[in-house]
């Protein structure tokens, strides 16, 4: 126990040392604003809507071209520019991301979403075929069936006084979060002794037993295909595509190098990433439209003249003509994005357009909630106004000032498919209840664990229509 608290002093001390050398060498470069002290002030604290206007107030309209923030470990940048933010994420270079992902690693591994350098080159390149939109339209038909079965789910909450729809938020990435908010529990030295690297380890179990046995059921399915697959850069010979686990099967078939425990790390990350952020989305989604009635007429009167009277299922081509729907969930996804921030480690020194450096190896933190909530771009920020969508509204916005989906080549690859999902959901529930608020979204109390939620209750009624 002794030499372990040592060696946790020692880490302690090492890493002041180091970072204030490295602060005096870069920072010192920098002028602007002191270096200031927001321990833990990330979006994990988002909180009631008084902390977090208090808080996007201090990143957006006390304007400094950049934060330095240290939490005596590490040290970070925020980046709040548009304009930064494109040369940042608009280049091919800077795809490493913060350290906090290694947390995630014991259970996704390095799949795409944790991985750099050449391996998340590949990936990235193996993997987007996957999600070209045509094989988005093939998922069409399941999008239906699940958005029905829901529906058939929510008649019975029609007899209820509310429902409480909380977005199912992972335990694990609440673990991480609660990890990351302890700075101690960073060495593993320490960590592996807490209850919560237990509970974690059991979490870690299941899910990995879960993605297992799909990966083994569409192995057993699976009749290799006649595809030729080059197995130099995996590129496919025939035009056939196919869906994403198909694909990585397929690719392992011909010898492209991936292995079964390559296959189940991508099958985690997608499970993790196509989850949680679509289920949030919805989740938003359906209290602002229970709390803004004229929205939910209008999309009712939409979804009533492309189905032209039909009570028939919908057809791709039916979502595709919903361009209201589409200002919904793009307003939705301004006010409430399912990855509040994001990450980037600099690959070498960027002059800011500002005139500010940042220097080779900063941790930039991208605060998309706060982007998103930045008056200059956003008059009365707090309004949901899908209408800002509008064409004519959006022209002159800089294209980095909405960017729920990341931008750049390290983008949300599943970014077509989270949007055909939610639409979808949220056309077959409008089409078939009435939604009447309980809770008012002005009193919200937002929560990041990984994903944006609200901390306490988020009730709504469902009414038949
Ligand atoms: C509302 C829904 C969604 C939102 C708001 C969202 C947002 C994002 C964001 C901001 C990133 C960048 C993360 C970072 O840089 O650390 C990202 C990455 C990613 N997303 Fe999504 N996402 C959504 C849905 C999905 C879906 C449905 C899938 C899969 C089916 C998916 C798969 C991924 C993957 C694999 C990455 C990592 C990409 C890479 O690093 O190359 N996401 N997403």
């Amino acid at each position: 126990m002794m030499l372990w608290f040592l060696q946790f002093v020692l880490y302690v001390l090492g890493s002041v040392i180091l970072y204030q050398k490295w602060r005096h060498r870069h920072f010192s470069k920098i002028p602007g604003p002191p270096s200031w002290p927001l321990v833990g002030h990330t979006l994990q604290s988002l909180g009631s809507p008084e902390h977090r206007w208090k808080y996007i107030q201090q990143l957006n309209t006390q304007y400094y071209p950049i934060f330095k923030i240290s939490n005596g470990f590490t040290p970070y940048v925020n980046l709040l520019d548009p304009h930064d933010i494109e040369i940042l994420l608009s280049s091919r270079n800077h795809i490493r991301k913060s350290t906090i992902y290694v947390f995630l690693q014991s259970w996704l591994g390095t799949g795409l979403l944790t991985s750099d350098g050449d391996k998340w080159h590949r990936r990235r390149k193996m993997l987007t075929p996957a999600f070209y939109f045509n094989i988005i339209q093939q998922f069409f038909k399941c999008f239906v069936e699940h958005s029905e079965q829901l529906v058939e789910r929510l008649q019975e909450e029609c007899a209820k006084p509310y429902t409480n729809i909380p977005p199912l938020i992972s335990q694990i990435g609440q673990l991480i979060m609660n990890r990351i908010e302890r700075p101690w529990l960073f060495l593993n030295c320490i960590y592996q002794f807490t209850a919560m690297n237990k509970e974690q380890n059991l979490l870690i179990n299941t899910l990995h037993k879960f993605s297992k046995s799909v990966i083994e059921n569409r192995k057993q399915c699976f009749v290799a295909s006649d595809l030729r697959v080059d197995s130099n850069d995996g590129q496919f010979g025939s035009k056939k595509r196919l869906a994403m686990l198909d694909l990585l099967l397929t690719l392992k078939n011909s010898g492209v190098q991936i292995s079964d425990e390559g296959i189940r790390e991508e099958v985690d990350t997608f499970m993790f990433e196509g989850h949680d952020t679509t289920s949030a989305g919805i989740s938003f989604a359906l209290i602002l439209i229970a709390n803004h009635p004229n929205v939910q007429e209008k999309l009712v009167e939409e979804i009533q003249s492309v189905m032209n009277g039909s009570d028939r299922s919908f057809l791709f081509s039916d979502i595709q003509q919903m361009h209201y729907l589409e200002l919904v969930v793009k307003e939705c996804l301004r006010l409430y994005p399912s990855v509040p921030s994001i990450t980037r480690k600099t690959d070498y020194d960027i002059v800011t357009s500002t005139g500010y450096l940042i220097p080779k190896d900063t941790i930039v933190i991208i605060h998309i909630y706060a982007l998103h909530h930045n008056p200059k771009f956003y008059p009365n920020p707090e309004k949901f106004d899908p209408d800002r969508f509008l064409p004519e509204n959006t022209k002159g916005r800089h294209p980095f000032s909405y960017i729920p989906f990341s931008a750049g080549p390290r983008n949300c690859i599943g970014q077509k498919f989270a949007m055909v999902e939610m639409k979808t959901a949220i056309a077959s529930i409008i089409r078939n209840f009435v939604l009447k608020p309980i809770d008012n979204t002005a009193n919200l109390t937002l929560i990041s664990r990984m994903i944006l939620n609200a901390s306490g209750c988020m009730r709504i009624q469902f009414r038949k229509r």
